[in-house]
């Protein structure tokens, strides 16, 4: 289902769609057992709308535990929701194994932090591929074909001539190398939505603005509908066309990325970009999550605070601010650009 705003289908359409995407995990009977009688949960994450556009990238950020890899296992169905919908084209999706998941897998593919992780080491390139291309019916009928299909995927991540990539084991190859590798093998599916989950963070920083450049160049030829999580929100502004901020399981802010980088409105983004101080800098070596960046610590998210859960770190709280949840305010006059704060009430400017 296309919303009435979005451009030509093209460009725009909106592909993949989270509303109100909610994930408690249980905590374990052993450590439950020594906080307490009752019944807890992890809120990982809480309430989430978001929606991937054709030939965009939206980013995801936020710090370590903040719920965005949770976020992408949601959206990839490898997890069940607590509550909530992810629809594809506007159908409701909940797969379970089998047939239909395969079916979304195709559609719908992820990309993980660690390309060495997710490649078997004793199987190849070539095995990887094949087997990708097999498994979503992409390999042709011959094996010319198969060559072909083979090529292609190495020639679409820049590995070329495919001759020298094909049969090498992930340990002949950089991690840059790898990491293409495992975009090939997503590409594969033939998919219309990439989840790239920190998908340069493991890699060398000289290597990560190619393998950066590599996602744009798909989106844009390939049409893809991208969601791009990271810890570095200047990555984002260099790589994403539209980004959200996530804090303690919740959607802080999101806007054009241009945007809520260059004028963020919620204190907490603030303090993340005062984190990463070089607004030209794509390749954040420390992580957001890491020390004492942006003032003490994230909250529990077995008992997160009430209200807004930045309240306890935020310099601008106000009394309301521990008790109500603020709901998304429009900011300024930039169309979109939204932040869950109550700075932006209209009653709080004319009280
Ligand atoms: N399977 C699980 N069981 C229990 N708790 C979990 C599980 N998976 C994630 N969590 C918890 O949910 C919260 C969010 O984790 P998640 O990995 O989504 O965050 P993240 O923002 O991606 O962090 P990072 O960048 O470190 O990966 C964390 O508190 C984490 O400990």
């Amino acid at each position: 289902m296309a919303s009435p705003t979005t451009d030509a289908p093209a460009a725009g359409e909106d592909v993949l769609e989270a509303v109100g995407l909610t994930k408690h995990f249980p905590v374990r009977r052993r450590l439950r057992g020594l906080l307490s009688r009752t019944r807890l949960t992890v809120h990982a994450v809480d309430d989430v709308d978001l929606t991937l556009r054709r030939g965009r990238v939206t980013a995801l950020v936020g710090e370590s535990g903040s719920g965005k890899s949770t976020v992408a296992r949601l959206l990839a169905q490898l997890q069940p929701l607590t509550a909530g919908t992810v629809r594809l084209h506007g159908t409701p999706v909940t797969v379970r194994g089998g047939r239909p998941f395969r079916a979304y897998v195709r559609r719908v593919q992820m990309i993980f932090q660690d390309p060495f992780a997710s490649l078997n080491p004793v199987h190849t390139v070539r095995y990887h591929l094949t087997r990708a291309l097999r498994v979503h019916g992409n390999a042709g009928r011959s094996s010319a074909d198969l060559e072909a299909a083979l090529a292609g995927l190495l020639d679409r991540v820049s590995l070329t001539p495919a001759e020298r990539y094909l049969d090498k084991f992930p340990h002949e190859l950089s991690g840059g190398q790898r990491q293409r590798v495992a975009i090939a093998r997503a590409l594969g599916a033939d998919p219309e939505v990439l989840l790239a989950d920190e998908p340069v963070s493991m890699l060398d920083v000289s290597i990560r603005l190619g393998v950066l450049n590599l996602l744009r160049d798909l989106k844009e030829r390939l049409r893809l509908a991208v969601l791009y999580i990271t810890h570095d929100i200047a990555s984002a502004r260099y790589f994403a066309d539209e980004t959200l901020v996530m804090y303690a399981g919740r959607l802080v802010e999101g806007g054009d990325s241009e945007t809520v980088t260059q004028h963020p409105a919620h204190p907490y983004t603030r303090l993340l970009i005062e984190s990463a101080p070089d607004p030209d800098r794509i390749t954040g070596a420390t992580r957001a999550g890491d020390g004492e960046r942006g003032g003490g610590e994230p909250p529990s998210l077995i008992r997160p605070p009430a209200g807004c859960r930045f309240h306890p770190r935020c310099p601008a709280a106000m009394p309301r601010c521990g008790t109500d949840l603020p709901p998304r305010l429009a900011v300024g006059d930039r169309p979109g650009h939204w932040a869950a704060c109550w700075l932006y009430d209209p009653a709080e400017a004319t009280s």
